[in-house]
């Protein structure tokens, strides 16, 4: 890190990597991106951001990154005020947008060097420092060849590499494996897990809830520019109260049909109070404690009514159907996972991601 004339002014927030108080964002055409983050997140915590389309991710990474100015409420990031020393904030940390930020002209080494420049990198600790970078993104074997021709999950791995050489206490990770086929999101989730062991915090947006869950030790979730939820992902989790049973409806039945067998299911009432019955677009989730032990008095009772079954399926809460309760919608992940199994935008002469 470069010498810089501000230096934290409260030893407390060094243990502290951000917090923000009452953070709030209202862009100039009166959209309130963000109407009241409040977040505190030790150092070397491994944290998700998680929320709907719009719900304000980007517009608080910005801010908590210095790109953006809040419109109220105060954020101090590694012990410093960003309201005052934004300069300062920006060297001690790593950036990796939802775009990439990979010059296609240059090599994967010529990257790293371009960055090390713009981070100010002591000139005698580049050339280690780069070549460490490239192992630990197993990008080493490529290091000289010309980035236009990587694949899509090269040139992300080659972003982890950019937003590091500084070697900064904290990274902002924007939706990082977003597009990224399956081996290419697992290899990024080694060298995130790899930074986090080595002390590095990080804060994380993504789409893919199973990311979420496989990397962080702590979550929250937004929704319309506020927390709604926090916590790590075994609690969150738990907050469903109770296992999900999913209920196939035989192909004849329609919409209608399904919220009549919601409606059998309730009047039946296997499941005490708390339960959820939802007609779903297969035909009916129902969350309950007593999903496990009255699972097969449920499927006699739609049976009894007339109701055609074809499968059934009881299994603990995931963070999708967390998601699902506390925001009313989905990620969309169903359709862009199907996305991520395509091909990772080969191209002609692409190098190979292996
Ligand atoms: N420059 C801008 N001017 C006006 N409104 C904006 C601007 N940037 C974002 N918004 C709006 O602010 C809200 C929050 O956007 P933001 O990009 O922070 O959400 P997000 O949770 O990151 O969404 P996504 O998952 O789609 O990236 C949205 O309603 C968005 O349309």
């Amino acid at each position: 890190m470069r010498e810089t004339a501000e230096q934290p002014s409260d030893r407390d927030d060094i243990e502290t990597a951000i917090d923000a108080d009452d953070l709030q964002v209202t862009y100039a055409d009166g959209t309130e991106a963000v109407r009241s983050v409040s977040l505190t997140i030790p150092r070397g915590e491994f944290f998700g951001f998680l929320g709907p389309n719009g719900a304000g991710k980007t517009t608080t990474i910005k801010v908590l990154a210095t790109l953006l100015d809040a419109t109220g409420g105060g954020v101090r990031v590694n012990g410093f005020d960003a309201a005052e020393s934004s300069r300062a904030i920006r060297e001690s940390i790593g950036y990796m947008a939802q775009e990439t930020s990979v010059d296609e002209e240059l090599t994967a080494r010529e990257n790293l060097k371009f960055a090390c420049e713009a981070y100010g990198v002591p000139r005698g600790e580049r050339a280690d420092r780069i070549d460490e970078l490239l192992d630990l993104v197993d990008l080493a074997e490529v290091a000289d060849k010309r980035s236009e021709d990587f694949s899509g999950g090269m040139k992300k791995r080659l972003d982890v590499a950019t937003a590091l050489v500084h070697q900064p206490p904290l990274v902002f990770l924007d939706e990082p494996t977003t597009g990224l086929d399956p081996k290419a999101r697992n290899k990024l989730w080694e060298y995130f897990r790899a930074i986090n062991d080595r002390g590095t915090t990080i804060f994380l947006t993504t789409q893919y809830l199973e990311e979420a869950d496989q990397l962080c030790d702590r979550l929250a979730v937004i929704a319309d520019g506020e927390i709604v939820a926090t916590g790590e992902p075994a609690e969150l989790k738990r907050r469903v109260g109770g296992e999900i049973l999913d209920i196939e409806l035989a192909d004849s039945q329609d919409a209608a049909d399904a919220e009549e067998a919601a409606a059998v299911v309730r009047e039946a009432d296997l499941l005490g109070a708390d339960a959820t019955i939802d007609p779903t677009e297969e035909g009916l989730q129902i969350t309950s404690r007593q999903a496990r032990s009255r699972g097969t008095d449920v499927l006699v009772a739609l049976r009894d009514a007339g109701i055609g079954v074809t499968g059934f399926n009881v299994r603990a809460p995931t963070l999708d159907d967390v998601f699902l309760a506390i925001t009313g919608e989905t990620t969309g992940e169903g359709e862009d996972a199907a996305a991520a199994t395509a091909p990772d935008d080969p191209v002609a002469g692409e190098v190979s991601d292996e």
